[in-house]
């Protein structure tokens, strides 16, 4: 076990960790064994974060995702009410520099009033949710180096080989672009891993599980036309998508579909992963239906796909629209076992467009729609993932002109790309 925790920590000393001290730009630093020679002003800003106070970092380590981002969440909340007063928290993730599914969240914990009390209660958290314990210490030369005092593997106080700190650059990838394929799933088997991480602590979910083992998969559509329609809320797709299914005469299909629709609270209420692995789930359970329909008329699907990619990346991906994945990530690639369109249309308006809509509807808010107004931002990197979608099967549509005109453009393109 010795040898495993050496090489636990080894790799642990190859990390570069980002404490986002007030959800500004984060800043960045490392290990190193060797004694550190930097410019005292290059560190100026990571030295406010470890000085005048006693300094831990506690690392959730554990594997299952599901667990890790749910510990993540107590911890946000159950540190600050069990520590002594004077305490602050600061996110904090370590990661290997632009190696995907390496971050492991956690939190720098300051404690001003330097109390005996809180390295106890740090290592009673740290035995309950299998984490990482470290505290940091300044050396005569005023140098700071971290020093792991509890390991989770270990389940014991270790004394782990100290490190100094040193300043790092900015990785190339955005952090929160290195765990992006947890939330996007390429295949039916990883969506469905997902969800069966969390089955014995979410009962509904061996019923999802349940439907979609009964759906066919690997479906193809069939002698009708597959059109999909895409937006942000209120850019008009119940709207399109009921003016295309009678002027059609189509069958209106949406995603998720309705065996799922009651439990879209719930996990909309859940980690990232498990939220994402449910309407990934749908899009595949819709998709044999889509193949059903198609043999007897076109199929209009009221969000698919693209939703389930676009609003997990601009979710998980924090920022400029700049710090998405690269243009041609293989994120934006459309599952090779997941039924695929013949047409997928994106609706988009101006943002005043689009809260005057909303505004219009008079209907309450969710939570992602507050997010969307108040967080332009996030708005901008649904739009911009939507666009960057393989291929040319995404056409984007100016909808800010009246219905009639939305739907006018929409036919025009049917008719170019879809054999009706
Ligand atoms: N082209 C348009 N011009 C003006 N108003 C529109 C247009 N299309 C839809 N609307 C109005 O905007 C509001 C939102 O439309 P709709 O419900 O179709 O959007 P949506 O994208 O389906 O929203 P959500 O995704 O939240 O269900 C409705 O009041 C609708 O009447
Ligand atoms: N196939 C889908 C459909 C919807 N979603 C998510 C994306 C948003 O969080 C939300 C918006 O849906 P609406 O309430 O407008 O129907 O649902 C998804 O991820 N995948």
């Amino acid at each position: 076990m010795a040898r495993n925790l050496t090489r636990q920590l080894a790799l642990w000393s190859a990390r570069v960790f980002a404490a986002h001290p007030d959800r500004t730009e984060p800043i960045y630093f490392a290990l190193s064994g060797e004694h550190p020679v930097y410019q005292e002003n290059a560190f100026l800003s990571s030295r406010r974060i470890f000085s005048n106070a006693n300094v831990y970092s506690i690392h959730i380590t554990t594997e299952n995702r599901f667990l890790r981002e749910r510990i993540h969440s107590m911890l946000q909340t159950h540190l600050l009410s069990v520590l002594p007063g004077n305490c602050a928290l600061i996110q904090l993730v370590s990661f290997l520099p632009n190696q995907n599914r390496s971050v492991i969240p956690g939190f720098i914990v300051q404690d001003f009033q330097r109390k005996e009390e809180t390295e106890i209660i740090l290592k009673d958290m740290a035995k309950i949710n299998e984490c990482l314990l470290c505290s940091y210490k300044k050396s005569e030369g005023a140098d700071l180096w971290q020093q792991s005092i509890w390991c989770a593997t270990e389940g014991a106080e270790v004394k782990g080989s100290a490190h100094y700190i040193i300043p790092a650059a900015k990785p190339a990838a955005h952090v929160s672009v290195l765990n992006i394929d947890s939330v996007v799933f390429h295949c039916f088997e990883d969506a469905y891993a997902a969800l069966q991480e969390c089955k014995e602590s979410i009962p509904e979910a061996k019923e999802i599980l349940h439907l979609a083992d009964q759906s066919p998969r690997h479906m193809q559509r069939s002698n009708f036309p597959v059109i999909v329609i895409e937006g942000l809320d209120a850019t008009g797709k119940t709207t399109l998508t009921k003016s295309l299914q009678e002027t059609l005469k189509g069958t209106l299909l949406r995603s998720p579909p309705p065996q799922l629709s009651h439990w879209r609270d719930q996990f909309d209420s859940q980690p990232a992963v498990i939220r994402r692995a449910f309407y990934a789930l749908g899009n595949y359970i819709t998709a044999a239906v889509i193949a059903r329909e198609s043999e007897k008329a076109p199929v209009i699907v009221d969000r698919y796909w693209p939703s389930t990619t676009a609003y997990a990346i601009a979710t998980e991906v924090v920022g400029e629209k700049e710090n998405l994945p690269s243009l041609y990530s293989k994120v934006y690639q459309w599952p090779t076992d997941l039924l695929k369109p013949d047409l997928v249309v994106v609706l988009m308006v101006s943002p005043e467009e689009r809260i005057r809509r909303l505004q219009e509807r008079g209907q309450v808010k969710t939570q992602e729609e507050k997010e969307l107004e108040e967080n332009n931002l996030f708005r901008e990197r649904v739009d911009e993932v939507y666009k960057r979608i393989e291929g040319s099967i995404c056409k984007i549509i100016d909808a800010n002109c009246p219905k009639e005109e939305v739907l006018q453009q929409v036919l025009h393109l049917i008719s170019q790309y879809c054999r009706l």
